[in-house]
Formats: structure tokens, sequence, C-alpha cells
């Protein structure tokens, strides 16, 4: 048991903080060996299987992330942009692998995790379920298959706390179809319709966000001609799909050379 490689979750009292943790500790592949909350948390300091309502598991959750780092070999961290930020410099120098499951991430966000990657391995995804990025590719043969006849929407629905929009998802989605046509995405994106918007512009990838109750995540990227429609749909409908994907993401990182990788890496897509 003290063999597995040990992993540490960061923003443990979240939804997918709490599900990373039920998968690593009832994984025989890997254990758990600390879980980071942030300073004033009322997690912090308490045994993080009491703070989920069931029995101790013998690690203390702690707002000291280096010390912490220090004994893993890898941080899955599925929190905030600018918390995954300063975590990416802190597994950079405790050498160890970052899985990033973050959304909402800015291009100056991504640029910060540069110089922790000539360090240490980053495997970035907006979604980490093998469903997704299988349904990622798909897309991209598709579009490819399509000329601009063939009008471009990815529609998303989440749950009510969901604070990002276009999801990781859509967005990983929307890049697909774009590199599938031979575009670049921030040339033909066109997100958050409202008003008097003018026709659709040939070409453009068009981006819808809906968010309500519970929904776990739900894609589709509509290919629309006159006359004929593609739906390309993934439906999650539990949380344990990403926090699998990112225990594979963790385990796989072990092995390889500093760098920035994603899930299609991961998985061999
Ligand atoms: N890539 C993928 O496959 C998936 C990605 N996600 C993404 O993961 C992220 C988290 O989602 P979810 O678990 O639903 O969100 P939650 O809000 O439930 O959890 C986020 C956690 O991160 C902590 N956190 C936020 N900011 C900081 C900070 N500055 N320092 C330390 N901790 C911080 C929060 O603590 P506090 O409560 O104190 O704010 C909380 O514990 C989102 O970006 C979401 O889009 C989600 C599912 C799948
Ligand atoms: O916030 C979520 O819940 C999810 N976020 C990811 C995203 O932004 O695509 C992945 C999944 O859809 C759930």
């Amino acid at each position: 048991m003290a063999d597995l490689p040990g992993l540490v979750v960061t923003g443990a009292s979240g939804r997918m903080g709490q599900m990373l943790i039920r998968t690593i500790t009832s994984s025989d592949r890997a254990r758990l060996v600390g879980c980071v909350e942030r300073s004033g948390h009322d997690w912090v300091g308490r045994d993080v299987g009491e703070c989920m309502g069931g029995p101790a598991m013998g690690v203390i959750v702690s707002d000291d992330a280096p010390t912490v780092f220090a004994k893993a070999q890898a941080v899955i961290d599925f929190t905030a942009p600018t918390a995954t930020v300063e975590f990416a410099a802190l597994a950079a120098q405790a050498g160890i692998v970052h899985v990033i499951g973050t959304t909402g991430m800015e291009g100056d966000h991504i640029a910060q995790l540069t110089p922790a990657a000539t360090r240490a391995v980053i495997v970035r995804a907006g979604n980490m379920s093998l469903g997704v990025n299988l349904l990622t590719r798909l897309t991209q043969k598709v579009a490819a298959a399509l000329d601009a006849d063939w009008d471009i929407e990815v529609v998303e629905a989440h749950h009510r706390m969901k604070v990002d929009a276009p999801s990781g998802t859509a967005l990983m989605l929307g890049e697909a179809a774009a590199q599938g046509r031979g575009v670049s995405l921030t040339d033909v994106r066109d997100s958050g319709r409202d008003g008097i918007t003018g026709a659709r512009k040939r070409g453009d990838i068009g981006f819808a966000a809906i968010r309500g109750g519970d929904v776990v995540g739900e894609h589709d990227v509509i290919f629309a001609a006159d006359g004929e429609r593609i739906v390309l749909r993934h439906l999650a409908t539990d949380r344990a799909i990403f926090a699998r994907g990112a225990l594979r993401a963790a385990l796989w990182g072990i092995g390889q050379k500093p760098g920035e990788y994603d899930m299609m890496d991961v998985l061999g897509l």
C-alpha cells in the first residue's frame, strides 16, 4: 500500500474534490496522502473522511499546499483559475504531476502555466471523461468532412452553481470543430447572442449555455445544413467519470517528461 503513488486533492470540499477523494480511496492503484483547502475553511485541521460525513480516513485537511505537495507524486486540482495558477507553481517546485480539471481559465492564466511545465508534468483538460474525449475526436473528423454550408453550434447544459460559460468542454469541442475546418476558433467564435444579432455569419462556430438544477453536464455539437442536421451528444450523469479520468491522468503523468499534456495524450486518442 505504501508503495502506491501518493496523490493530493486540492479544493477537497468541492463537488469534484469529494468525488476525487472517494475515487482515490476506493482505488487499488493510488493512495490519498493529502487534501488542501484554503486558509480559514472550516475543514482545515479536520480528518477529511469525517468532514465528508463518513469514517476517518487518516488524512487531515491542510491549508499548507507546499508541505502537502512534498509528500506526493501528483496533485489533482479542480478548483478555480487563480488557485490553479498558484498550485502549478507549487507543484513544479515540488516536482510533482499537476492534473488540472479547472475550467474558465483565460489566456493569461494558461500562459502562467508554461514556466511550471518546463519543470513538471501538467495534464489539463476541460473534460476528463473518456466519452467526451472521444466525442471531441469525432467532432474534429465530422467538421473536416463538411464544408461551411454546415453551421456548427455547441450547446451545453450544467447545474445552477456553475460559474463559467461556455463550459470548458464546449470550448474543447469548438476548438476541435475549428481544427477540423482548418480555422482558428478565435476568428469564428460566436458566444452570448442576445438582442438583434443579425443573421448568422457563414463559418462561425456558435455557443449556447443553459444553467439549471443539478445537471452534471450535457453537450451537443450540432451540424446544421439546409434540409438536414447531425447532432453529436454526450450526457454525463455521474461526476465519477471525471474523477476516474483524472486519476488515470495522474498515474499516466508520473512516467512522463515535463511538459503540457491533455487527455488525448493520456488516452492515446
Ligand atoms: N475537467 C473536468 O473533467 C471537469 C472540470 N470541472 C471544473 O472543476 C472546477 C471545480 O468544479 P466543482 O467541484 O463543481 O466546484 P466547487 O465550487 O464545488 O469546488 C471548487 C473547490 O475549489 C476551492 N477553491 C476555489 N477557489 C480556491 C482558491 N482560490 N484556493 C483554494 N481553493 C479554492 C473551493 O473552495 P471554497 O469552497 O472555499 O471556495 C472548492 O472547494 C470548475 O472549474 C469546473 O468547471 C468540473 C467537473 C469536471
Ligand atoms: O462545472 C462542471 O460541473 C463541469 N465542468 C466542466 C466543463 O466546464 O466543461 C466539465 C463538466 O461538463 C462538468
